[in-house]
């Protein structure tokens, strides 16, 4: 039986950042993936594929707004064949730098298998090879959540781990499911051509999102598909030609849609339930792995991080937690995890950026002891120039500054809303945002300027104000 420091179980955006940042120190490591190529979600289903098909839809849409305002005409139907190669393309570049022999050069054991748990310490893979670790790191990821719809099972449908792969764009799609995943790709396929339904469950889009974002995004994503919200899909079957028929219910009255495509974007099931877990003493927590703050499960040996844990199932936040577990796990440290200043962005266009708390929650803290400024990009030259208007930057702070959350709405804010997360990670004010120089004329004015507000209503409704115009009266 091989012995090891350190296990890692998955090679994704988590498990890979703590392989690599453990076999820095000297010890051995051990990466288990059940794919032959490392990379997980995120480079083969998740993050890269839906960015390269967004960035092909979006350059498709510009293409023909830009050819529309010149007095030319854009017509007939895309080869949805060249976003398909745009993806693979991406993947391929990506899968290049994640490839398994790159770790095994920096000294990693990576093994190709299905890893499961004999106990605390051991890990069998395939049911063959047996791995004795004094640590293990779980990053085993989540999959699609597929829900439980009669006639599902006996039709074809699409999820996140399918839809890159198909090659021709279906005339008609229906989405179920309005999160991240069933916006980015509702926006992306509907650009590229496809007659887009989107059903939601509730009676709005964005509800995690500050309401002032929610309703400009939601606004906007109305244009350019049918949303029908107050949905409740029962059943669906398929005909000989493979349409699909969608029974369902708008707000309890019986409904049905038809279309050759249907892309199920119903949320993520962690990967927790094929690990043997019940050998070790780790608990779970509904079909979340339980965790202290250091990323320690309740076996001591065990750590988990990634979306097989709760708080933020992203990319940035794996890798992240990836690093604490290194920490704690490799040299015994009791670093916490902290996620206030963890931001998310979802894709669509324009780009919807999120830190910290919305209004509403920061409200209920600090009740209505809290400073709001926003600024609409109608009122931000670099936007004006670029034609790009439609959005909003909007500010939370407390009374002496402090950064409670940071939301935008706005093209390319994913970018220009990051000096955000900066500040509120330095623990930096909203007056210090304001007081940085910011060449003329960027994105990131737009942040510059609703932050100066804070200087505004400083100067000119307080005390300071008032004994400033007595004192230059007095001076005149
Ligand atoms: C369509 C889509 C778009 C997304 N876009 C973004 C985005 O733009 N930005 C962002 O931050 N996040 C995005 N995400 C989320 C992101 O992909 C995940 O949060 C991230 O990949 C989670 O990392 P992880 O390490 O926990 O899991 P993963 O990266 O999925 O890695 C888990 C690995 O474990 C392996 N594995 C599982 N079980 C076993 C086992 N028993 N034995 C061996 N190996 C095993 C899997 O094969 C996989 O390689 C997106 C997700 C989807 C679905
Ligand atoms: N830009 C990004 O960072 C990005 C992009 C995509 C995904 N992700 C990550 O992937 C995770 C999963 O995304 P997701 O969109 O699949 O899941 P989600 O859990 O965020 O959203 C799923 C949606 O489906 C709805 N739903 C569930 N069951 C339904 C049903 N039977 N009928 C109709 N609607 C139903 C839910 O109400 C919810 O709105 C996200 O939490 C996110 O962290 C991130």
């Amino acid at each position: 039986m091989k012995k090891y420091d350190l296990i890692v179980i998955g090679a994704g955006s988590g498990g890979l950042t703590a392989a690599v940042g453990a076999i820095r120190f000297g010890i051995k490591v051990a990466l288990i993936d059940k794919d032959a190529q490392p990379g997980g979600d995120c480079l083969h289903t998740g993050c890269v594929p839906s960015k390269a098909l967004i960035a092909a839809a979006n350059d498709l849409h510009d293409a023909r707004k830009t050819a529309e305002g010149y007095g030319l005409s854009l017509t007939g139907e895309a080869d949805y064949l060249e976003a398909y190669r745009r993806v693979q393309a991406a993947k391929a570049v990506i899968a290049h730098h994640d490839a398994a022999e790159h770790f095994e050069s920096m000294g990693i054991d990576v093994y190709q298998g299905h890893a499961k748990f004999l106990d605390n310490h051991a890990i069998q893979i395939d049911g063959q090879e047996t791995l004795q670790g004094k640590r293990i790191i779980i990053a085993a990821g989540s999959r699609a959540k597929v829900p439980d719809i009669e006639g599902l099972k006996d039709i074809d449908y699409l999820t996140n781990e399918s839809v890159f792969d198909m090659m021709s764009l279906p005339k008609r799609l229906v989405v179920i499911g309005a999160g991240p995943v069933g916006l980015e790709l509702s926006q992306a396929l509907a650009r590229l051509g496809s007659q887009v339904t989107l059903l939601v469950k509730g009676d709005s889009l964005f509800p995690k999102e500050d309401h002032d974002i929610a309703a400009r995004a939601q606004s906007l994503m109305e244009q350019e598909m049918s949303i029908v919200y107050h949905t409740e899909v029962q059943k669906v079957a398929a005909d000989e030609a493979g349409v699909k028929t969608i029974y369902g219910r708008i707000n309890g009255h019986e409904h049905t849609w038809q279309a050759e495509g249907l892309l199920i974007a119903t949320g993520r099931m962690p990967n927790t339930d094929q690990l043997d877990l019940h050998r070790t003493s780790v608990e779970v927590d509904g079909d979340h792995i339980a965790v202290q703050k250091n990323l320690r499960t309740t076996a001591r040996s065990i750590f988990a991080i990634g979306d097989v844990i709760k708080p933020f199932p992203f990319t940035h936040a794996a890798g992240m937690e990836g690093k604490v577990a290194v920490s704690n796990a490799v040299f015994g440290l009791r670093r916490k995890v902290s996620y206030d200043a963890v931001p998310w962005v979802t894709y669509t266009d324009p780009e919807i950026f999120h830190l910290g708390m919305t209004e509403k929650e920061a409200r209920e803290q600090a009740g209505d002891d809290i400073q709001i400024y926003i600024t609409d990009l109608k009122e931000v030259d670099r936007f004006i120039t670029d034609r790009s208007t439609e959005g909003l930057v909007k500010i939370i702070a407390d009374q002496k500054g402090k950064i409670m959350g940071a939301h935008a709405v706005g093209k390319g804010a994913g970018n220009w809303m990051q000096e955000a997360v900066f500040a509120k990670q330095h623990g930096c004010k909203v007056s210090h945002i304001a007081e940085t120089i910011h060449p003329y004329p960027t994105h990131g004015e737009a942040l510059k300027k609703a932050s100066g507000q804070y200087w505004e209503k400083k100067l000119f409704d307080g005390p300071v104000y008032k004994l400033l115009k007595a004192y230059v009266k007095w001076f005149r």
